[in-house]
């Protein structure tokens, strides 16, 4: 059938269907006209790319189509007085079961969002800002949008400069909240917030008409949501979890379901009366100066956006069916999903991109690829799950297994390896994009890991606690996680998880376009000398402890030992995970 024809068919068709399969089906129209792969193939890379790509227009209409399937208007509230949501890492209306028992649960919701100063001060040990300015002017996007999306559904979004556990009890006080609903976190920090808010709510004496004395302190209600399968529905107590990552997948494979996505009502409110509902804050407020993305990516903060991210990777693009094999890649939007930032931020909950990943399996192909995005969330669940296990060794030097190595602090080595100033191409592109735009691959997050702890002997920890100022999807779970895991201190059931820069450098940037991206004086270079400039580019600082990079430039895996350093003990095997 001709374009136009088929074009004008389906366009007819469209115009008689349910919106949310109308919006779809005007998405495949969009993605027949050229090919899926064409943006992965072209790698013709613009300057800035903002994420999604869609305008507001598009992104609004999206919201709308969402909300509206995630509606039901059965829903009745059954509860009396006022109750507070107390938002935290769940920035998100769908999928949020605190805010859907606040409301169940009173007449009248107050969402509270605390900018709590101590993620203004510094990581624990070596003093770097505790969130970056990227991280920061993402997160005060995602709390303009939860404002947004709150107040189209009847209610507002309080913003208060202050710790939790003051504002929070002041609040239920002067409301007389019965109770402060809170999604559950999992690390020490967080939970220590925890603990005082419940210690403070027990202070605030409720002028209750009811007898019972003991319910007359406001309650704090904490409710589980940041994983797409539910911790109540594992099948094993948090201390019996499985180490290895192969056996915690397959038994919740084998035996649990992910629940759905919960409803949501029409209409949130009324809200009690608030005089003041304070304003979203600015970046100069934070101490921080106001970043620019000037290249790269440049991702916005909110649900709309995720929604619109969602909407655009799996059915404007049409990517899903070839994510298993583009998501080792390291440059430009599309060869991942990039939803990291607003699941680290609960822009988006984890179940509704499960979900997603069902309809499109039924509506357009299922394949290896589009398991594979669940097998990556599975991922993020095995590392929350973790944190609940090993509690506070996720953080220290010997990590989980408590294993004792030799660790330099070296400043300088450090200080290359945080500029891009190592002399390694592949490695200074990657810390160049991190620092720059807030994201990283995660090709290049294992690498930059392993070159940091391997060849360079470096204390894990500070390469971790760089990676929690820059990240945009900065999560202490899946950070540590992964670090520990990358430094041979985590549950890794392989001894050595050695990244050859040559070998990776062949495999997933052959024609040196990724490091000619971030690191223009090598694109006059002939594409495959780009990764191996040798004197044309800066001095390498350290050399490889498997194989120097000069020597290796044909050369995929030499075990050459330069001896250098030798911190570890155990067979070095190079991997490709
Ligand atoms: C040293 C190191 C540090 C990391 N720190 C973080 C972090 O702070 N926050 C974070 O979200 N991810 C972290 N990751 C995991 C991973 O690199 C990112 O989640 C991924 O690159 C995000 O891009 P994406 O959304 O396009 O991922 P996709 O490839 O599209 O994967 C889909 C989703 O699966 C999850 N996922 C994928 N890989 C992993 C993984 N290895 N561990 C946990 N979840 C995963 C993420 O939520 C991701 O959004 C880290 C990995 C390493 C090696
Ligand atoms: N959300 C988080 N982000 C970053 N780091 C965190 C987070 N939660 C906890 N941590 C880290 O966990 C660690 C807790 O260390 P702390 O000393 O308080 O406890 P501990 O287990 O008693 O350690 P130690 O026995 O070494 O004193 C710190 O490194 C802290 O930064």
């Amino acid at each position: 059938m001709p374009m136009a024809v088929l074009r004008n068919s389906l366009a007819s068709i469209s115009a008689q269907i349910e919106p949310r399969f109308r919006f779809r089906t005007m998405n495949i129209i969009a993605s027949k006209n050229r090919n899926p792969n064409q943006n992965i193939q072209q790698k013709v890379i613009p300057h800035c790319q903002v994420i999604p790509g869609a305008d507001s227009r598009e992104i609004n209409h999206i919201v709308e189509e969402t909300f509206g399937r995630y509606t039901s208007k059965a829903l009745k509230r059954n509860g009396k007085g006022v109750a507070i949501v107390w938002f935290r890492n769940d920035l998100r209306v769908l999928d949020n079961e605190a805010l859907l028992k606040a409301w169940d649960s009173s007449e009248m919701v107050l969402p509270v969002y605390c900018v709590d100063p101590r993620h203004s001060q510094t990581t624990y040990h070596f003093g770097f800002p505790k969130t970056g300015a990227l991280r920061a002017q993402f997160l005060i996007e995602c709390l303009a949008d939860l404002r947004k999306n709150l107040m189209n559904r009847g209610l507002n979004l309080l913003i208060r400069h202050g710790k939790p556990e003051e504002i929070i009890p002041s609040l239920a006080k002067s409301f007389g909240a019965h109770a402060v609903y809170a999604q559950k976190e999992t690390c020490s920090e967080e939970l220590n917030v925890e603990r005082l808010v419940r210690k403070n709510l027990q202070q605030v004496v409720l002028s209750s008409q009811s007898n019972d004395k003991s319910t007359n302190h406001p309650q704090l209600k904490l409710i589980w949501g940041t994983t797409m399968y539910h911790l109540d529905d594992i099948p094993f107590d948090h201390s019996s979890l499985p180490d290895v990552y192969t056996h915690f997948r397959k038994s919740i494979e084998a035996k649990c379901t992910v629940r759905g996505c919960i409803r949501i009502p029409s209409s949130f409110g009324p809200p009690p009366s608030v005089v003041d509902w304070g304003s979203v804050p600015l970046i100069e407020q934070l101490e921080l100066h106001s970043p620019k993305v000037s290249k790269g990516m440049r991702f916005v903060g909110g649900e709309s956006a995720a929604l619109g991210r969602v909407n655009e990777y799996f059915w404007k693009k049409d990517l899903l069916k070839v994510y298993k094999e583009t998501r080792n890649e390291m440059l430009g939007p599309d060869y991942s999903t990039k939803f990291s930032p607003w699941l680290a931020s609960g822009s988006i909950s984890p179940r509704y991109i499960y979900e997603e990943v069902k309809s499109y399996e039924r509506e357009r192909v299922a394949n290896d690829s589009t398991y594979w995005v669940l097998f990556e969330l599975m991922w993020r669940d095995y590392f929350r799950f973790i944190s609940l296990k090993y509690g506070n060794s996720l953080f220290h030097l010997g990590g989980p297994r408590k294993l004792e190595y030799k660790w330099s602090q070296d400043q300088k080595l450090f200080e290359s390896w945080r500029d891009g100033c190592t002399g390694y191409p592949l490695i200074d592109a990657n810390m160049k994009e991190l620092s720059m735009t807030g994201f990283m691959s995660n090709r290049g997050r294992q690498i930059a890991c392993s070159f940091l702890v391997r060849d360079m002997g470096i204390d894990w920890r500070m390469g971790a606690e760089w990676f929690e100022t820059c990240l945009l999807d900065y999560d202490p779970c899946s950070n540590y996680g992964n670090w520990t895991y990358g430094a041979g201190v985590g549950n890794d059931p392989r001894e050595d998880r050695y990244f050859s820069i040559p070998k990776q450098a062949q495999n997933y940037d052959r024609e040196g376009e990724y490091v000619a991206y971030w690191l223009p004086q090598l694109k006059a270079l002939p594409k495959e000398r780009r990764n191996f400039p040798g004197g044309s580019y800066i001095e390498q600082i350290v050399s490889l402890k498997h194989g120097n990079i000069n020597q290796n430039r044909n050369q995929n895996d030499s075990l050459t030992r330069t001896g250098r350093r030798n911190n570890f003990k155990g067979k070095h095997a190079q991997v490709n995970r």
